[in-house]
Protein backbone atom coordinates (compact mmCIF):
# COMPACT_ATOMS: atom_id res chain seq x y z
CA UNK A 1 0.00 0.00 0.00
CA UNK A 2 1.40 3.35 -1.00
CA UNK A 3 1.69 5.96 1.91
CA UNK A 4 -1.29 8.48 2.02
CA UNK A 5 0.05 11.47 0.08
CA UNK A 6 0.60 14.86 1.13
CA UNK A 7 -1.09 17.25 -1.18
CA UNK A 8 0.90 19.79 -2.78
CA UNK A 9 -1.21 23.06 -3.59
CA UNK A 10 -1.26 23.72 -7.23
CA UNK A 11 0.24 21.45 -9.54
CA UNK A 12 -0.01 18.50 -9.65
CA UNK A 13 -3.57 18.01 -10.70
CA UNK A 14 -6.27 16.10 -9.00
CA UNK A 15 -8.71 14.07 -10.49
CA UNK A 16 -10.92 11.78 -8.66
CA UNK A 17 -14.14 9.86 -8.43
CA UNK A 18 -16.75 8.85 -6.03
CA UNK A 19 -18.72 5.75 -7.25
CA UNK A 20 -21.68 6.71 -4.23
CA UNK A 21 -23.67 3.91 -3.96
CA UNK A 22 -23.20 2.09 -7.33
CA UNK A 23 -20.45 -1.14 -7.66
CA UNK A 24 -21.31 -4.62 -7.47
CA UNK A 25 -18.14 -6.44 -6.79
CA UNK A 26 -17.63 -7.92 -10.52
CA UNK A 27 -18.30 -3.97 -11.83
CA UNK A 28 -16.18 -2.90 -9.48
CA UNK A 29 -13.20 -5.37 -9.49
CA UNK A 30 -13.34 -4.52 -13.59
CA UNK A 31 -13.33 -0.54 -13.29
CA UNK A 32 -10.34 -1.58 -11.12
CA UNK A 33 -8.62 -3.47 -13.72
CA UNK A 34 -9.17 -1.31 -16.55
CA UNK A 35 -7.80 1.46 -14.88
CA UNK A 36 -4.63 -0.09 -13.04
CA UNK A 37 -3.90 -0.83 -16.94
CA UNK A 38 -4.02 2.86 -17.58
CA UNK A 39 -0.31 3.66 -18.34
CA UNK A 40 -0.46 7.19 -18.45
CA UNK A 41 -2.28 9.48 -16.17
CA UNK A 42 -1.45 12.51 -18.42
CA UNK A 43 -0.27 14.11 -14.86
CA UNK A 44 -2.92 14.05 -12.91
CA UNK A 45 -2.85 12.57 -9.47
CA UNK A 46 -6.18 10.11 -9.75
CA UNK A 47 -8.15 8.55 -7.08
CA UNK A 48 -11.38 6.69 -6.86
CA UNK A 49 -13.68 6.45 -3.74
CA UNK A 50 -16.07 3.04 -4.07
CA UNK A 51 -18.47 1.53 -1.50
CA UNK A 52 -16.80 -0.12 1.91
CA UNK A 53 -17.93 -3.79 0.57
CA UNK A 54 -15.55 -3.44 -2.16
CA UNK A 55 -13.11 -0.83 -1.42
CA UNK A 56 -10.52 -3.79 -0.15
CA UNK A 57 -10.80 -5.52 -3.64
CA UNK A 58 -10.21 -2.09 -5.36
CA UNK A 59 -7.46 -1.17 -2.93
CA UNK A 60 -5.71 -4.45 -3.74
CA UNK A 61 -5.82 -4.23 -8.06
CA UNK A 62 -4.86 -1.16 -7.73
CA UNK A 63 -2.20 -1.68 -5.24
CA UNK A 64 0.55 -0.90 -8.08
CA UNK A 65 -1.08 1.52 -9.67
CA UNK A 66 -0.83 5.43 -9.12
CA UNK A 67 -4.69 5.50 -8.61
CA UNK A 68 -5.34 5.89 -4.39
CA UNK A 69 -8.25 4.82 -3.41
CA UNK A 70 -10.74 6.48 -0.63
CA UNK A 71 -13.88 5.75 2.00
CA UNK A 72 -16.86 8.36 1.21
CA UNK A 73 -16.97 8.40 4.97
CA UNK A 74 -16.03 7.23 7.60
CA UNK A 75 -16.89 7.85 11.89
CA UNK A 76 -14.92 9.58 14.17
CA UNK A 77 -14.07 7.04 16.75
CA UNK A 78 -11.52 4.00 16.80
CA UNK A 79 -13.93 1.48 17.37
CA UNK A 80 -16.75 0.85 19.66
CA UNK A 81 -20.45 0.75 19.91
CA UNK A 82 -21.33 2.73 16.70
CA UNK A 83 -23.48 0.23 14.74
CA UNK A 84 -23.31 0.53 11.09
CA UNK A 85 -20.27 2.42 11.55
CA UNK A 86 -16.66 2.31 9.72
CA UNK A 87 -13.65 4.03 11.30
CA UNK A 88 -9.95 5.31 10.14
CA UNK A 89 -8.54 2.06 10.97
CA UNK A 90 -10.82 0.33 8.81
CA UNK A 91 -10.04 2.21 5.97
CA UNK A 92 -6.64 1.82 6.75
CA UNK A 93 -6.32 -1.61 6.92
CA UNK A 94 -8.72 -1.85 3.93
CA UNK A 95 -6.07 -0.26 1.91
CA UNK A 96 -7.27 3.35 1.91
CA UNK A 97 -5.23 6.46 1.78
CA UNK A 98 -7.95 9.01 1.59
CA UNK A 99 -11.78 9.52 2.99
CA UNK A 100 -14.24 11.92 1.82
CA UNK A 101 -16.28 13.60 4.13
CA UNK A 102 -19.13 16.30 4.65
CA UNK A 103 -20.04 15.58 1.18
CA UNK A 104 -24.00 17.27 0.97
CA UNK A 105 -25.88 14.48 0.49
CA UNK A 106 -24.32 13.19 3.84
CA UNK A 107 -25.15 16.77 5.07
CA UNK A 108 -28.77 16.54 4.14
CA UNK A 109 -30.05 13.36 4.74
CA UNK A 110 -27.85 11.66 6.98
CA UNK A 111 -27.71 14.53 9.54
CA UNK A 112 -23.38 15.06 9.03
CA UNK A 113 -22.46 18.34 10.52
CA UNK A 114 -20.12 21.05 11.25
CA UNK A 115 -19.35 19.61 13.84
CA UNK A 116 -19.10 16.03 12.86
CA UNK A 117 -17.06 17.05 9.69
CA UNK A 118 -13.95 18.80 12.28
CA UNK A 119 -14.34 15.38 14.84
CA UNK A 120 -13.65 13.23 11.49
CA UNK A 121 -10.93 15.61 9.74
CA UNK A 122 -9.16 15.35 13.44
CA UNK A 123 -9.63 11.45 13.47
CA UNK A 124 -8.50 10.64 9.61
CA UNK A 125 -5.16 12.58 10.23
CA UNK A 126 -4.76 10.94 13.15
CA UNK A 127 -5.03 7.53 11.32
CA UNK A 128 -3.27 8.82 8.26
CA UNK A 129 -5.91 9.24 5.93
CA UNK A 130 -5.81 12.49 3.66
CA UNK A 131 -9.46 14.25 4.56
CA UNK A 132 -11.61 15.24 1.71
CA UNK A 133 -13.98 17.72 2.82
CA UNK A 134 -17.20 18.49 0.51
CA UNK A 135 -18.14 22.18 1.13
CA UNK A 136 -20.76 23.88 -0.77
CA UNK A 137 -24.01 26.77 -0.56
CA UNK A 138 -27.62 25.29 -1.33
CA UNK A 139 -29.83 27.58 -4.02
CA UNK A 140 -31.71 29.07 -1.30
CA UNK A 141 -28.17 30.21 0.08
CA UNK A 142 -26.90 31.32 -2.71
CA UNK A 143 -29.74 33.24 -3.90
CA UNK A 144 -30.09 35.07 -0.07
CA UNK A 145 -26.07 36.40 -0.79
CA UNK A 146 -24.86 34.36 1.78
CA UNK A 147 -22.82 31.57 0.07
CA UNK A 148 -19.83 33.36 0.74
CA UNK A 149 -20.38 33.32 4.13
CA UNK A 150 -21.54 29.40 4.61
CA UNK A 151 -18.19 28.34 2.15
CA UNK A 152 -16.06 30.49 5.19
CA UNK A 153 -18.22 29.12 8.00
CA UNK A 154 -17.92 25.29 6.30
CA UNK A 155 -13.86 26.02 6.45
CA UNK A 156 -13.09 27.02 9.82
CA UNK A 157 -15.24 24.58 11.49
CA UNK A 158 -13.89 21.73 9.40
CA UNK A 159 -10.04 22.84 10.29
CA UNK A 160 -11.13 23.84 14.02
CA UNK A 161 -8.30 23.21 16.30
CA UNK A 162 -6.03 21.61 13.73
CA UNK A 163 -2.46 23.05 13.81
CA UNK A 164 -0.94 24.91 10.48
CA UNK A 165 1.21 22.14 9.58
CA UNK A 166 -2.18 19.69 9.65
CA UNK A 167 -4.30 22.17 8.10
CA UNK A 168 -1.46 21.77 4.72
CA UNK A 169 -2.79 17.67 4.77
CA UNK A 170 -6.35 18.48 4.48
CA UNK A 171 -7.74 18.69 0.79
CA UNK A 172 -11.25 20.26 0.05
CA UNK A 173 -13.59 20.31 -2.89
CA UNK A 174 -16.19 23.00 -3.72
CA UNK A 175 -19.03 21.78 -4.38
CA UNK A 176 -22.44 23.82 -5.11
CA UNK A 177 -24.97 21.79 -3.70
CA UNK A 178 -27.41 23.09 -6.65
CA UNK A 179 -24.81 21.85 -9.28
CA UNK A 180 -24.93 18.10 -8.18
CA UNK A 181 -26.52 15.15 -9.49
CA UNK A 182 -29.05 14.59 -11.87
CA UNK A 183 -30.87 17.72 -11.04
CA UNK A 184 -28.11 19.78 -10.81
CA UNK A 185 -26.67 22.49 -12.89
CA UNK A 186 -23.32 22.80 -13.61
CA UNK A 187 -21.97 25.92 -12.09
CA UNK A 188 -20.56 28.65 -14.33
CA UNK A 189 -16.94 28.79 -14.78
CA UNK A 190 -16.89 32.55 -13.51
CA UNK A 191 -18.89 31.69 -10.63
CA UNK A 192 -16.74 28.63 -9.29
CA UNK A 193 -13.65 30.94 -9.24
CA UNK A 194 -15.10 34.32 -7.67
CA UNK A 195 -16.19 31.26 -4.84
CA UNK A 196 -12.70 29.52 -5.26
CA UNK A 197 -11.31 32.81 -4.20
CA UNK A 198 -13.21 32.71 -1.08
CA UNK A 199 -12.32 29.68 0.15
CA UNK A 200 -8.73 30.05 -0.69
CA UNK A 201 -8.35 33.24 1.51
CA UNK A 202 -9.93 31.48 4.51
CA UNK A 203 -7.48 28.21 3.61
CA UNK A 204 -4.47 30.96 3.61
CA UNK A 205 -5.36 32.01 6.63
CA UNK A 206 -5.79 28.80 8.00
CA UNK A 207 -2.81 27.74 6.68
CA UNK A 208 -0.47 30.97 7.97
CA UNK A 209 0.85 31.24 4.74
CA UNK A 210 -0.67 31.68 1.25
CA UNK A 211 1.04 28.91 -1.03
CA UNK A 212 1.07 26.39 1.28
CA UNK A 213 -3.06 25.73 2.02
CA UNK A 214 -5.03 23.02 0.94
CA UNK A 215 -5.56 22.25 -2.55
CA UNK A 216 -9.01 23.00 -3.82
CA UNK A 217 -10.69 20.52 -5.97
CA UNK A 218 -14.36 21.26 -8.13
CA UNK A 219 -16.91 18.88 -8.01
CA UNK A 220 -20.51 18.86 -9.08
CA UNK A 221 -22.02 18.25 -12.93
CA UNK A 222 -18.44 18.03 -14.01
CA UNK A 223 -18.51 16.06 -17.42
CA UNK A 224 -16.08 15.89 -21.11
CA UNK A 225 -17.30 19.47 -21.72
CA UNK A 226 -16.38 21.60 -19.07
CA UNK A 227 -13.75 19.96 -17.39
CA UNK A 228 -11.08 21.59 -19.19
CA UNK A 229 -12.29 25.43 -18.61
CA UNK A 230 -12.95 23.93 -14.71
CA UNK A 231 -9.65 22.69 -15.11
CA UNK A 232 -7.70 25.89 -16.64
CA UNK A 233 -9.47 28.05 -13.44
CA UNK A 234 -6.73 29.41 -11.46
CA UNK A 235 -7.75 28.66 -8.01
CA UNK A 236 -8.90 25.17 -8.93
CA UNK A 237 -6.63 22.46 -8.25
CA UNK A 238 -8.51 19.41 -9.00
CA UNK A 239 -11.91 17.93 -10.04
CA UNK A 240 -14.24 15.42 -8.15
CA UNK A 241 -16.46 13.65 -10.71
CA UNK A 242 -19.58 11.46 -10.17
CA UNK A 243 -21.86 10.46 -12.69
CA UNK A 244 -19.57 11.03 -15.27
CA UNK A 245 -16.95 8.82 -14.25
CA UNK A 246 -19.03 5.92 -13.29
CA UNK A 247 -17.43 4.23 -15.91
CA UNK A 248 -13.07 3.50 -16.48
CA UNK A 249 -13.51 4.71 -20.06
CA UNK A 250 -15.29 7.74 -18.76
CA UNK A 251 -12.76 8.47 -15.67
CA UNK A 252 -9.49 7.65 -17.96
CA UNK A 253 -11.02 10.37 -20.74
CA UNK A 254 -11.74 12.92 -17.90
CA UNK A 255 -8.51 12.73 -16.70
CA UNK A 256 -7.03 13.15 -19.62
CA UNK A 257 -9.73 16.53 -20.66
CA UNK A 258 -8.53 17.82 -17.42
CA UNK A 259 -4.70 16.93 -17.55
CA UNK A 260 -2.78 20.22 -17.89
CA UNK A 261 0.26 20.76 -20.36
CA UNK A 262 3.19 21.04 -18.25
CA UNK A 263 3.22 25.01 -18.95
CA UNK A 264 0.46 25.66 -16.61
CA UNK A 265 1.83 24.66 -13.66
CA UNK A 266 3.15 27.20 -11.19
O1 LIG B 1 -21.32 14.66 -5.83
C1 LIG B 1 -20.41 14.87 -6.59
C2 LIG B 1 -20.62 15.22 -7.99
O2 LIG B 1 -21.59 14.38 -8.56
P1 LIG B 1 -22.01 14.57 -10.09
O3 LIG B 1 -22.75 13.33 -10.45
O4 LIG B 1 -20.72 14.72 -10.88
O5 LIG B 1 -22.85 15.81 -10.18
C3 LIG B 1 -19.01 14.77 -6.13
O6 LIG B 1 -18.97 14.70 -4.74
C4 LIG B 1 -18.32 13.54 -6.68
O7 LIG B 1 -18.97 12.42 -6.25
Amino acid sequence: MSDPATPAPGWPFWVGTSWKMNGLPDDARSYAERIAAVDDWHGVLPFVMPPFTVLADVARLLRDSPVQVGGQNMHWDECGSWTGEISAPMLRQCGATMVELGHSERRRHFGETDQTVNLKVHAALRHGLTPLVCIGETQAERDGGVADLILARQVRLALHGLTAAHVGRVMFAYEPVWAIGEAGRPAPPELVAQAAAGIRQELDRAAGAPGVSPPLLYGGSVNLENAAPYAALAGIDGLFVGRAAWTAEGYAALARAAARPPCRGP
